[in-house]
């Protein structure tokens, strides 16, 4: 049995996971974490998640709980993740990261643990999406080369602090290996007045922020005539949250090293 903790147990993904976890065989629920100070901390983590409760206190540090959990669930913010990343580095703990929107720097610091700790990161834990990821290298290595144009678009929630979403990064990345090309070359992130016709090799990037949509993704292939595109839409965060606690019982028995969810899902064999 996977013991599992939460960081960011009260917030949109973490309420989900307290949820996902329980519903896991595998899994067990450890402990859940709140910001220091907060006044959540002492609470019920399954109160906090309206499941009712189920005698696990959030605490507000990691500390608190250390000899309490196998396998840390982490989405919440870049600077956070990588405080916790050193943490489970230091203490033998294994990590699975959904945060998105570090920078470069972050990205960088993030990947510098990858032989210190077994980690699995990802900025989507969907299975959907990453058997999209599949269908895309196929899609770019056909039509990306025959005059097709590769735009990208992606809808989420009013609250979401991050654009565009880490999905769709990812979406772009695929796309740009598969046909040779990077996203710092031909990466277009903004269009705004006379900025021209588009070029044949970029791809382009479009972010929607509305409502409570929970998270849709579309790459475009147009040409003069026709256009693929390839659409994945969320509709309940149970997606991510599942597929988070299949990475955590997966991670466990890794060594250490950066992982990602083709990974757990064995897509790479
Ligand atoms: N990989 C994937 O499949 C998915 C990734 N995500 C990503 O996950 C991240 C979180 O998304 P979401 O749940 O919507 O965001 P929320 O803002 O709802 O949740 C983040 C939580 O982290 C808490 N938090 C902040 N600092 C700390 C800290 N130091 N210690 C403990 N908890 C802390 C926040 O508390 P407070 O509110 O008090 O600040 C908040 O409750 C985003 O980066 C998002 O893009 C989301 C869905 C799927
Ligand atoms: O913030 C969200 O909600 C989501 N974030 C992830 C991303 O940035 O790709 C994954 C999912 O689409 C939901």
């Amino acid at each position: 049995m996977t013991r599992v903790a939460i960081v960011g147990v009260a917030g949109r993904m973490g309420r989900t996971l307290v949820s996902a976890v329980e519903q896991d065989t595998g899994a067990t629920l450890a402990g859940g974490i709140v910001e220091p100070g907060s006044s959540l901390a002492g609470a019920d983590i399954g109160e906090l998640a309206g499941v009712g409760k189920r005698g696990v206190k959030a605490v507000d540090s990691l500390s608190a709980i250390v000899d309490d959990f196998d396998v840390l669930i982490d989405f919440t913010a870049p600077q956070v993740t990588l405080a916790n990343l050193a943490f489970c580095a230091e203490h033998g703990k294994r990590i699975v990261i959904g945060t998105t929107g570090m920078s470069d720097d972050e990205l960088a610091q993030l990947d510098a643990y990858r032989g210190k700790v077994a980690m699995v990161f990802a900025p989507n834990m969907s299975v959907g999406v990453n058997l999209t990821l599949k269908l895309l290298e196929t899609a770019a290595k056909a039509l990306g080369d025959e005059g097709y144009d590769i735009e990208i678009i992606e809808s989420h929630h009013r609250h979401k602090v991050d654009a565009p979403s880490g999905t769709a990064i990812k979406m772009g990345e695929v796309v740009a290996d598969s046909l040779g090309r990077t996203l710092k070359e031909h990466g277009v992130f903004e269009r705004v007045g006379q900025c021209g016709p588009r070029t044949d090799k970029e791809i382009g990037f479009a972010t929607v922020r509305a409502g409570d949509i929970v998270g849709e993704h579309t790459v475009m292939f147009a040409t003069e005539g026709e256009r693929i595109e390839i659409t994945h839409k969320a509709s309940s965060r149970m997606t991510f949250a599942k597929g988070a606690v299949r990475a955590a019982r997966w991670v466990a028995d890794q060594e250490n090293g950066r992982y990602d969810m083709q990974d757990v899902l064995a897509l790479n064999e």
